[in-house]
C-alpha cells in the first residue's frame, strides 16, 4: 500500500472449499511450547483488513491457528505432486504447510494466507513438519528484496517463534523452530495438476482449470493462437506469459532460486518456497545456490530452461483435457516473451526509457559483458549505472541516448548498500543466533524497502 491509502477492508471468502474433496486435506495444527512474535508485516496486513489486529490477536491467528472470521473452516493442507530435480516424486503434498484463509484485496484479486513450519500432515512423510527460525527469517530476506525489485514475489506475512529444538543436516542442531505465515494469490501448483493428470482425473483437472482462471485471471491468448477458446490453453497461455516473466524478473535481480521443481512453480506465476536461495556476489551463469544440486541444474544461468521445462510438464499434464498442437504453441512462446521481459525490466532496474527492441538487447548484452568482465556485484553494477550515469569503456556507446524514466530518489545519490550475499545473511543470522539481535535484521528491511521505494513499482508488461 502506498502512502496516504486508506487500508483495505478485510474480505473474507473460501473458494477453495469447493476443491477441498479431491485436492486437500483438513489438518489440525501444531500445538506449539511457545510463541513470540518475530515479525508482522504491516504493510501487507493493511492491504488485506488485518492490519488491526492486536499482537495477542496476530498471534491466536498465525500462531494458534484460531480461524480468521468467515474464511476457511479449517487449515488445508494441498495434494499434488512434481518433478524433484527432474524425477516424478508421488509422494509429496503440503507437508509442512496449509491454507489458512482467503480473502479478496483490494484490486477484487484472491489471497490467500499460506503457513510454512505449522506441524505434521498427511504428507510430511518421515519429516517433522516444522521450519526453523533460521529458515524463516532468510525467506523474510528473501521475500522483501525481490519485492523491492520488481519480483512478483509471495510475502512474508508473520513469523512466530515457537520454541521447540530442531534437528536439522545443514544447519548446526538442535536449531531454534518458528512458525511463518505467508501472502500470496494462490498455492496451485503445476505439480497439482501433475497430479491430477497422473490419477487421470480429468473432470478434476477441468474443475482446477476454471478456478485458475475465474480466480487468477489474466489476459486472453493472442489472436492468432490455436485453441485460443479452450479454458485448458488459456490456462496454459497465462502460464507461460507468467513463469517467463518470473524467470526474467530473477535473472534482472540477480536471485538464484535454488530448487525450481515443478511443486514449486506456483500457476499464478508468483516466486515462492525460499529454500537455498542466494543473491549473487557477481555475474556468473553457472552460480548455484543449493549444495545438493551437484549437476547445477538450477543454476543462476539455467533457471529460464527449467521454468521452460517445467511449463512443458504442465502441458503434459493438460494433455488429459486439450489436443497437444496448442498447448505447444503456447510453450513455444516462451523464449521470445523472456527475451522482451529481461529487456524491460533491465531498463527498468537502471531507471532508463527503451529505445527499442535492437537498442535495448545490446545494452543489456553489453552491461553482461561488463559484469562479468570486471567481476563487480550486480547491485553494485545496477546502482553505479541507474541512469546511464558512469558508463565507461564500451558501455559508453552501449548507453549513448537512452534518457532516464525512473523517479528521482536521495538513494540514487548515496553510495550502493550493500548485497545481499551469502555472508550478509550469515551476519543478520549470527547475531539473532548468537545475540537475540534483532535489530540488524530490521534495519535491513527498512533499508531494503527504502531501495523499493527509490526503484518504484515496475512496469506492468505491455499486450501482446
Ligand atoms: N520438515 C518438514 N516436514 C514435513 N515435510 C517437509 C519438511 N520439509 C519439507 N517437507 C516437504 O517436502 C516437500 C519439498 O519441500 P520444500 O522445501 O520444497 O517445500 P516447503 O518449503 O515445505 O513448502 P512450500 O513449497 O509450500 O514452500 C514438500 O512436500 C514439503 O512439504
Amino acid at each position: 500500500m502506498n502512502a496516504g491509502e486508506q487500508p483495505a477492508a478485510y474480505r473474507p471468502e473460501h473458494p477453495l472449499l469447493e476443491l477441498a474433496d479431491w485436492l486437500a486435506d483438513p489438518v489440525a495444527p501444531a500445538d506449539f511450547p511457545k510463541t513470540i512474535l518475530r515479525w508482522r508485516n504491516d504493510r501487507a496486513a493493511a492491504e488485506v483488513g488485518l492490519a488491526g489486529l492486536s499482537d495477542d490477536e496476530w498471534i491466536a491467528h498465525f500462531a494458534r491457528f484460531d480461524p480468521l472470521p468467515g474464511t476457511l473452516p479449517a487449515p488445508l493442507a494441498l495434494r499434488y505432486h512434481g518433478h524433484q530435480f527432474r524425477v516424478y516424486n508421488p509422494e509429496i503434498g503440503d507437508g509442512r504447510g496449509f491454507t489458512f484463509a482467503q480473502m479478496r484485496g483490494a484490486d477484487g484479486r484472491l489471497l490467500e494466507l499460506g503457513t510454512k513450519g505449522s506441524g505434521t500432515t498427511p504428507w510430511s512423510r518421515t519429516a517433522d513438519g516444522r521450519l526453523t527460525l533460521k529458515g524463516a527469517v532468510r525467506e523474510l530476506l528473501a521475500t522483501e528484496l525481490l519485492e523491492a525489485l520488481g519480483v512478483n514475489t509471495s510475502r512474508t506475512f508473520s513469523i512466530v517463534e515457537t520454541g521447540e529444538e530442531l534437528w536439522r543436516g545443514d544447519e548446526p542442531s538442535p536449531t531454534r523452530s518458528a512458525v511463518l505465515v505467508r501472502l500470496s494469490h494462490g498455492h496451485i501448483r503445476i505439480g497439482s495438476f501433475q497430479r491430477l493428470g497422473k490419477l487421470e482425473e480429468a473432470g478434476h483437472v477441468r474443475e482446477l482449470v476454471d478456478y485458475c482462471l475465474s480466480q487468477f485471471p489474466g489476459p486472453l491468448p493472442p489472436d492468432d493462437a490455436p485453441g485460443r477458446d479452450e479454458p485448458a490453453v488459456i490456462l496454459m497461455h497465462q502460464v507461460v506469459e507468467r513463469l517467463a516473466d518470473l524467470a526474467a524478473s530473477w535473472m534482472v535481480a540477480g536471485f538464484v532460486h535454488g530448487v525450481l521443481n515443478t511443486d514449486n512453480m506456483n500457476v499464478t506465476g508468483e516466486s515462492f518456497d525460499y529454500g537455498p536461495w542466494r543473491f549473487l556476489p557477481e555475474w556468473d551463469a553457472g552460480f548455484t545456490a543449493a549444495y545438493f544440486d551437484h549437476a547445477g541444474l538450477y543454476a543462476f544461468g539455467r533457471q529460464p530452461e527449467a521454468l521452460y521445462w517445467n511449463c512443458g510438464q504442465l502441458a503434459i499434464a493438460l494433455r488429459i483435457v486439450a489436443d497437444a498442437p496448442p498447448l505447444l504453441a503456447a510453450l513455444e512462446r516462451f523464449g521470445p516473451l523472456y527475451m522482451g521481459h529481461v529487456r524491460r525490466r533491465w531498463l527498468w532496474r537502471l531507471g532508463l526509457g527503451s529505445r527499442g527492441e535492437e537498442r535495448d538487447a545490446a545494452l543489456v548484452a553489453a552491461c553482461e559483458a561488463a559484469m562479468r568482465e570486471s567481476g563487480e556485484a550486480p547491485d553494485l553494477f545496477f546502482h553505479r549505472h541507474r541512469f546511464g550515469r558512469a558508463a565507461e569503456g564500451p558501455l559508453t556507446q552501449a548507453f549513448e541516448g537512452f534518457e532516464p524514466a525512473g523517479p528521482s530518489h536521495p538513494l540514487w545519490d548515496e553510495p550502493a548498500p550493500p548485497s545481499l550475499v551469502i555472508d550478509r545473511v550469515e551476519a543478520l543470522w549470527s547475531a539473532i543466533d548468537k545475540n537475540d539481535d534483532w535489530d540488524p535484521l530490521t534495519s535491513e528491511i527498512a533499508a531494503i524497502r527504502r531501495l523499493g521505494e527509490a526503484l518504484g513499482a515496475a512496469p506492468e508488461p505491455g499486450g501482446h
